[in-house]
């Protein structure tokens, strides 16, 4: 985490944004590529496009991510900045921090408090466009997310910038339980998962209600809670073994392997499942089945 390095760079780095944001691609690109997420997709679709159609946002946008690890939070996050920006997520217009890595010391928060200020109007004031990702809001200090609330309230301006432009997504576990257990009710009373909406047994609120509770997370008491600066809280559903297999088999593609559905089976029935008992939901999502293909073939 160097802010200087990060000022000097931008000032060689031209913003990269596309021309133009075709909504039409988003939405082929979440069809194709995030599987078993169709709540998380359509409400995606809907704020990006809604927000990059707006020529005039009265705030950011700012969407928080939620559900069990592997389900695709930071898939998500890649598809929407290659969607924005020539560079993908590469681009400098990207900024990811994780809490762990890049606010590892609860003594230095004051100081990362300062950086991150400076990081984000800096890099907003050079590009208004600009995407901030904050990855493991479940273990980011409390005071950090309040520093990050500052710049997302309507018609905020720091020091004459206007943060209005830029993109906020927040990425975390929490709420992963009551995801799951809201899922598993659908399965076992013999409801298809795509039947479920955000408003389904008021999954957004119990969403909402069980991290603003979760005393270690980031969100807890959180004013970014409070004061209603996130649009939408969006839900990553347990992915089954059928959506396994559609990893295994994107993965074999990605890497110009021919597909081999025998060999997809065996990997997807090695992965480990939950509850004990069913065994429906893969516990770690598609994570790892990359690091692992080369096992298999
Ligand atoms: N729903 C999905 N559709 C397609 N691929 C997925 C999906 N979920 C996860 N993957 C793949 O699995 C790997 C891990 O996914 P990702 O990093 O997006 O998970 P995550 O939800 O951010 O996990 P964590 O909470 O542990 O950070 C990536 O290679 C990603 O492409």
């Amino acid at each position: 985490f160097n802010p200087f390095k990060k000022i000097v760079d931008f000032f060689r780095t031209p913003c990269d944004s596309r021309d133009t944001f075709n909504q039409t691609d988003l939405k082929r690109d979440l069809e194709n590529k995030l599987f078993g997420q169709h709540l998380a997709s359509k409400v995606i679709l809907k704020a990006v496009t809604g927000f990059m159609r707006d020529p005039n946002p009265t705030k950011p946008l700012v969407l928080s991510l939620h559900g069990p690890s592997g389900t695709g939070k930071n898939l998500v996050s890649k598809i929407i900045a290659q969607n924005l920006f020539q560079g993908g997520d590469s681009s400098s217009q990207v900024h990811l921090f994780i809490a762990t890595h890049h606010f590892p010391h609860r003594e230095l928060v004051e100081t990362y408090k300062v950086q991150l200020q400076q990081w984000i109007r800096g890099n907003v004031s050079k590009c208004p466009l600009s995407m901030f990702i904050f990855d493991e809001m479940e273990k980011m200090n409390p005071v950090l997310s309040d520093t990050i609330k500052c710049h997302l309230d309507h018609y905020t301006h720091i020091d004459g910038v206007s943060f209005r432009h830029a993109i906020f997504l927040f990425l975390s576990n929490e709420g992963a339980t009551i995801i799951n257990q809201i899922v598993y009710d659908y399965w076992k009373e013999g409801k298809q998962r795509e039947e479920i909406q955000l408003n389904s047994h008021g999954l957004e609120i119990a969403i909402n209600r069980a991290i603003f509770n979760n005393k270690d997370g980031g969100f807890w008491r959180s004013s970014l809670i409070d004061s209603n600066v996130v649009d939408f809280f969006v839900p990553f559903l347990p992915l089954e073994y059928k959506h396994v297999l559609m990893c295994i088999r994107a993965e074999m593609e990605a890497q110009n392997l021919r597909y081999d559905p025998g060999v997809a089976e065996n990997m997807a029935s090695e992965m480990r499942y939950f509850p004990e008992k069913e065994e429906i939901f893969s516990v770690n999502g598609c994570k790892g089945v990359k690091q692992r293909l080369k096992f298999y073939i």
